[in-house]
């Protein structure tokens, strides 16, 4: 399969197994005291983001009870019957709704094992369960996604400061209040294992990069799986494990930002690999937040090293590349 972007080709290159890596540190960055610690933070995150791609955020300002709320409000989603759910499908090329065994990434051709619900405000008429099926569950939820956005525009506020750009140019291009906003909280959940033959080439979710501008995602405490395998090791394809710690909030930078950045904020493979034998091999759930550029927003980095493209079709490209054609 051919696709349009350079990052797809990247993409269909690394769905081996490959080898695991364990002995690199996954930086802890600790937020508090934002205001006070810019500067110092802002550091802490360049070099993360220059270096690796993947970082963790503690005292990041989103509690434990939020947390746990959210997964709470995941599970009351997933356990609502097939037909319930089957009534909020994700519609043809559009990032929001349900979808299950769906998603076939580039990189192994095969069905990610999981399911998962997306909100992206303006693209949910239809698509939110009823207050009778789940009650208060769209207001628990778009409080969550505002949560997210805050943090999320936090930190790219850091990375605005070092690209040259004003301090709330990413805020503004992912402005929830326009109609073109397209972040999207996604909500996964994995299906168990227990008993299922292992076949080979069979992942929970198949290597890829993200193609936003920054990730955020929130695991649950014993729920492993998510290996990272930064840009410079991808020719010998070692993966690193990220520990499950539900206090902090895993991050990585996405296609998007790393055009932006004119490569300078490195987006890296990740996957999840199903459990082994002898570990957790029930569902596993987890939650990550896409800030995405609003449709319209240009991405041009600083130095212009590629042509202008809007957020708009960026997207769509890498959309329509992670989805199989009958759901696409
Ligand atoms: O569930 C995870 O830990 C990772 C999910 C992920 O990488 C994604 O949805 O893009
Ligand atoms: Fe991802």
């Amino acid at each position: 399969m051919t696709y349009s972007l350079e990052e797809l080709n990247r993409e269909s290159a690394v769905g081996n197994a490959g080898k695991e890596a364990n002995d690199r540190e996954i930086r802890v960055i600790d937020l508090s005291n934002f205001e006070q610690r810019r500067s110092e933070i802002t550091e802490q995150l360049w070099s993360a983001a220059t270096e690796i791609g993947f970082f963790q955020l503690s005292h990041h300002g989103i509690s434990k009870s939020e947390i746990d709320a959210a997964f709470f409000e995941s599970n009351r989603f997933f356990n609502l019957a097939t037909k319930v759910k089957e009534q909020y499908l994700r519609p043809k090329g559009i990032n929001a709704g349900w979808e299950s065994r769906s998603q076939i990434r580039p990189s192994t051709g095969t069905a990610d094992q999981k399911e998962s619900y997306q909100i992206t405000q303006f693209h949910m008429q239809d698509l939110w369960p009823t207050e009778e099926e789940l009650p208060a569950f769209q207001h628990n939820m778009m409080t969550f996604e505002n949560k997210c956005w805050s943090l999320g525009m936090k930190v790219l506020s850091c990375f605005a400061d070092k690209l040259g750009f004003e301090r709330d140019f990413f805020s503004n291009a992912h402005d929830p209040n326009k109609q073109d906003y397209q972040s999207t909280l996604r909500l996964l959940h994995y299906f168990p294992t227990e008993g299922v033959d292992q076949q080979e080439n069979i992942w929970r979710a198949g290597a890829h990069t993200d193609f936003d501008c920054l990730t955020l995602l929130f695991q649950h405490e014993g729920h492993g799986g998510l290996q990272v395998c930064p840009g410079k090791e991808i020719d010998s394809q070692s993966w690193t494990s990220i520990p499950p710690r539900s206090h902090v909030v895993t991050c990585n930078i996405g296609d998007m930002l790393m055009r932006w950045s004119d490569d300078r904020l490195k987006s890296n493979f990740h996957r999840v690999r199903m459990p082994l034998k002898d570990e957790y091999c029930g569902s596993r759930h987890s939650i990550a937040f896409f800030c995405q550029a609003n449709k319209e927003q240009t991405i041009q980095g600083p130095d212009n090293r590629y042509p202008p493209i809007t957020a708009k079709d960026f997207l769509n490209m890498r959309i329509q590349a992670n989805f199989t054609e009958a759901d696409s």
